[in-house]
Order: C-alpha cells, then structure tokens, then sequence
C-alpha cells in the first residue's frame, strides 16, 4: 500500500493488551456501567484499542464488523470527558446513518449511566428546533449523521471549537478532513484512500487492528447465521473460545429473526 509515506512515520507504535477492564485504569463510574451492561471480558479489540483512547492518542480502529469497536470508542471518550461541563458538547462521532447514530448514543448512555452521560443524536427526520433546544441545554456528546450535524454547525448550536474527542465511524463510508483535537477512525476496511486522507488530519495514529481468530470467529458465526444451522448454545460455544461478545450473540439473535 503506497500512502506516500513511510508507514513508520504516519503511525505511532502500540502494542499495549490489557486482559480485563479492571487494569485499564478506567474510572470506577465507567467501570461499573461496562459490567451493568453485561461485558464481562474485553473482545481482542477492546483489549488493545481502550486505553489508547483513554490516553487521547489518535486511533484508527480497525477491525470487522461486531468485534466490539463502538465500545471501545464510547468507553475511550467516556473516560476523558470534563463531567462538570456541559454547556459546550465535548465529543462528537459522525455515523453514516440515523440508525446506526442512534445505536451508539444508546450505547454511550448505557455505558455512561453511573458517570450521567449527557448524549444526544442529532439526526435527519427529526426536529431541528428540538435539536437546537437540546444542545442549548447541555450535552457531553452528540452522535449524528453528518447533514444535521452539519446544520447544527452552521446555527452554532454546536461548536466545533469546543470539541475535543472526535470519531468518524465507518471510515470507509464518510471520511472528511478538518478536525482538531483527539481523533478515531473506526472501520471494518481501511483502503489506501482512507489512510491517505487520515495523514491529513490525524496525529501519528497508533492502528488497532483485530485479531485473526477474532475475525475468524466472526467468519464462522456469519456462516451459522446464514446457514442457520445454529442456536444460541451454538454461538454461545464458539464465543467461549475467546469469551468476547456473548451479549453480542444475543443482539445477534434478535436481528435475524
Ligand atoms: N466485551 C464485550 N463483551 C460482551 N459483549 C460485547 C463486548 N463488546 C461488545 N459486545 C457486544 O457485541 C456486539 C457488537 O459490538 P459493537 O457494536 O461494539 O461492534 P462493532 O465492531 O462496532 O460493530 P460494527 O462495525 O457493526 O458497528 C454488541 O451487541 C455489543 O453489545
């Protein structure tokens, strides 16, 4: 892959794994929002990619689709946030869609609800008065869609200046420059184009990458879904091999049926 740089140079070295949450130095609000939320163990990619977002390095995520990578962006930004501020949003994550915006907030919050997250989705479809009242309000975070939140820029009820965390997810789908501050590209593919716009705007990023069995595991359990030649014992079985995400089969479950 030619990004016109050398590799050394665009990426910060990170090897750091850390086997549970407990000794990732998350604070003790955080900590207990993960275990409420049923994570018991960290996936591959939790293990590697938190704490260099608690620690406001740069990241790029990447790592197939249902490994765990929302989570570890929402617990990253969720650790660093000033609670004691709320009158200007200090993290903003872009999602392609209103769904998918809407998935992370819930997740944010539910991870968030011992530290009093104050999370809202600005998406298209919904009021764009109520937005604005709720960002005057106060909020920690806002999850949106780029449009809207394109808008509540040029309103100035969001103020990009304020913003300190910033996550595009789905890289792949909605890269664009221009943003200050702590940055995290999230993704399950990360072409050439992506990474030589990431030079751009991204301070020597260090690069989560998941794991093999990881994606081999998630290999296998796209193969029972649609075979459907599975259940939850089954999945559950699978799971076991590396323990990450067995809330995850769950969620699994309710989508296909
Ligand atoms: N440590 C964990 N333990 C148990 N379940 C987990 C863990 N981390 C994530 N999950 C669950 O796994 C599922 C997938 O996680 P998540 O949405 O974070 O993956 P993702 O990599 O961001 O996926 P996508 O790329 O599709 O957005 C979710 O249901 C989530 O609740």
């Amino acid at each position: 892959m030619n990004l016109g740089v050398h590799r050394q140079d665009f990426f910060t070295p990170y090897d750091e794994v850390f086997d549970c949450f407990d000794s990732m130095g998350l604070q003790e609000h955080l900590l207990r929002g993960i275990y409420s939320y049923g994570f018991e163990k960290p996936s591959a990619i939790q293990r590697r990619g938190i704490v260099p977002f608690t620690k406001g390095l740069d990241v790029i995520l990447q790592a197939q689709s249902g490994t765990g990578k929302t989570a570890t962006f929402c617990s990253g930004i969720l650790q660093q946030l000033d609670y004691g501020m709320v009158d200007q949003c200090q993290a903003l994550v872009l999602a392609p869609t209103r769904e998918l915006a809407q998935k992370i907030k819930k997740f944010m919050r539910a991870l968030g609800d011992y530290l009093c997250v104050e999370v809202h989705a600005c998406v298209s479809g919904t009021s764009v008065r109520e937005d604005q009242r709720i960002l005057s309000t106060g909020v920690h975070v806002v999850v949106g869609t780029p449009g809207r939140v394109l808008e509540m820029l040029r309103r100035q009820a969001l103020r990009a200046d304020c913003i300190k965390h910033f996550v595009l997810d789905i890289a792949d789908e909605m890269l664009s420059p221009g943003l200050k501050h702590q940055v995290g590209v999230s993704s399950a593919t990360m072409t050439p184009e992506v990474l030589e716009i990431s030079r751009k705007f991204m301070n020597k990023p260090v690069r989560i990458l998941g794991k093999r069995d990881e994606l081999i595991l998630e290999g296998i359990k796209q193969f029972y879904v649609k075979k459907k030649k599975w259940n939850l014992e089954t999945l559950s079985d699978l799971y076991d091999m590396d323990k990450p995400v067995r809330r995850g089969v769950y969620a699994y479950d309710k989508s296909t049926h």
